[in-house]
């Protein structure tokens, strides 16, 4: 790493990340750490310009007014307090606060505005390229942002020692699995393995009715089928994951309880010992999108909306069938491209269809037509936690009901779910 950092060091601040944030925009890296960070840990951080303690109210831990270890104050490195023993807190918002930071930052710190995708491909390429040699790294490729801009990255560094592995379990959106073929085997040469195992998810979904057993069906059956996919290839020691900062700064730190655990193809058998190349775990999201558009990945890979790990899976409302899966991706591509076309895209936060196994009584040529009801959802929201309703014009929506129902087998009603997060969630299961 060639780019002057900033350390913070969480001394019970709920804000970090924040701050991190914040310094990142004025383009100088930073990095987040416990408060108790070693001598040694400390001196193995290349280029530290400068260390914020980071009080606030998470100081007490066991009862105990935590500190820095007497290595940070003696490292002769510029130092500020924020919050932290006595010292004043950061003013909430406003050109006071940039202003005191980017004095610490430029002023006393004399850090330079340096990071930036160019220079961090460039890192990143180097270190991967140190730590794997010449052997090989396997990476289980699904498509969404994180997998495909480290796959992206990792064949800039180290080419055909790669292998991608693709898992087509019938729960993608459409058009998906064929994009990532075309994307990285043609266009990029990656050494991909595509499995078609749509056959053996269906067959073990078939009649689970419970979105939790769903759940964990899928995610056991992707771990069973990478696995032999993996046992099927010659000396690989490393396993590629799209682990990102926020995934580990959720883990926890020391002042504030893990939020969830981080591990993305968790669950891998012990024998199968990979050591593991994570080269976007310091990047924030924004940040991965950046470093995916600057490898030159398609938009639509790097800025398609967040989908659930187990996919059409819990969008086609309980025991799956075959024929409504069909008309959940068909309303969804629908939905899609209408969103598109009409300027919606990348201003509604998240869009997509469901069908509930209910069918109700319509007309067809003429004819009674006993055919389910898709429901269109389409939210907005900043953190996730809460979100509200799209106001989607009416004229658009009748659009696209007249499309659904005379273009998607199966379907002869159209809902629009009003609700927001309270008291729906953002998915239906
Ligand atoms: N269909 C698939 N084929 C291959 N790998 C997959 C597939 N689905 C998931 N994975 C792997 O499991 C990881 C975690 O999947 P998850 O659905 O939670 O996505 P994620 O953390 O948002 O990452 P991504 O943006 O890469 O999808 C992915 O990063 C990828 O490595």
């Amino acid at each position: 790493m060639k780019q002057d950092m900033i350390l913070i060091l969480d001394l019970g601040s709920d804000e970090n990340t924040r701050l991190a944030r914040e310094i990142r925009a004025l383009g100088v890296y930073t990095e987040i750490h416990p408060h108790d960070i070693s001598q040694p840990q400390l001196a193995a951080l290349p280029n530290v310009k400068g260390i914020i303690l980071n009080g606030g109210v998470n100081r007490i831990v066991d009862g105990v007014a935590i500190d820095a270890a007497p290595a940070v104050y003696e490292s002769g490195l510029p130092i500020w307090s924020v919050d932290h023993k006595g010292s004043p807190a950061l003013a909430a918002e406003g050109p006071e606060r940039e202003q005191a930071i980017a004095s610490f930052v430029f002023d006393t710190c004399r850090a330079e505005s340096n990071w930036n995708m160019e220079n961090f491909i460039a890192d990143q390429v180097e270190l991967i390229r140190n730590q794997v040699g010449g052997r090989k790294v396997l990476l289980a490729l699904s498509g969404g942002v994180d997998s495909s801009v480290v796959a992206a990255l990792l064949i800039k560094a180290i080419g055909d020692q790669l292998t991608c592995v693709h898992v087509n379990h019938g729960l993608l959106r459409k058009g998906e699995p064929e994009q990532v073929v075309q994307v990285f085997r043609h266009e990029l040469g990656a050494n991909l393995v595509y499995v078609d195992a749509v056959d053996r998810f269906l067959d073990k979904l078939a009649g689970v009715a419970d979105p939790e057993a769903k759940r964990k069906i899928i995610g056991a059956e992707f771990i069973r089928v990478f696995e032999e996919e993996a046992r099927k290839l010659e000396g690989i020691e490393f396993l590629a994951q799209g682990t990102i900062y926020p995934d580990i700064i959720e883990s926890g730190t020391k002042t504030v309880k893990a939020v969830k655990s981080h591990h993305n193809v968790g669950g891998l058998p012990e024998d199968l010992q990979f050591q593991l190349v994570e080269p976007l775990s310091m990047l924030f999201k924004d940040e991965v999108r950046a470093c995916g558009v600057a490898l030159g990945l398609p938009a639509s890979m790097v800025y398609r909306q967040p989908f659930p790990g187990p996919g059409l899976g819990v969008r086609c409302l309980g025991a799956i069938t075959r024929d409504r899966l069909e008309a959940v991706r068909e309303s969804d591509a629908i939905l899609r491209e209408e969103f598109a076309d009409n300027g919606l895209e990348g201003k509604v936060w998240q869009y997509f269809t469901a069908i509930p196994d209910l069918k109700s009584v319509g007309v067809r040529d003429g004819k009674r037509a006993d055919e389910w009801a898709v429901i269109i959802r389409a939210v907005n929201t900043i953190d996730a936690m809460t979100a509200t309703v799209e106001d989607v014009p009416f004229a658009l929506l009748q659009k696209i009901t007249g499309r659904i129902t005379s273009e998607v087998k199966g379907v002869n009603r159209v809902l629009f779910d009003l609700t927001p997060k309270p008291t729906g969630t953002i998915e239906f299961e």
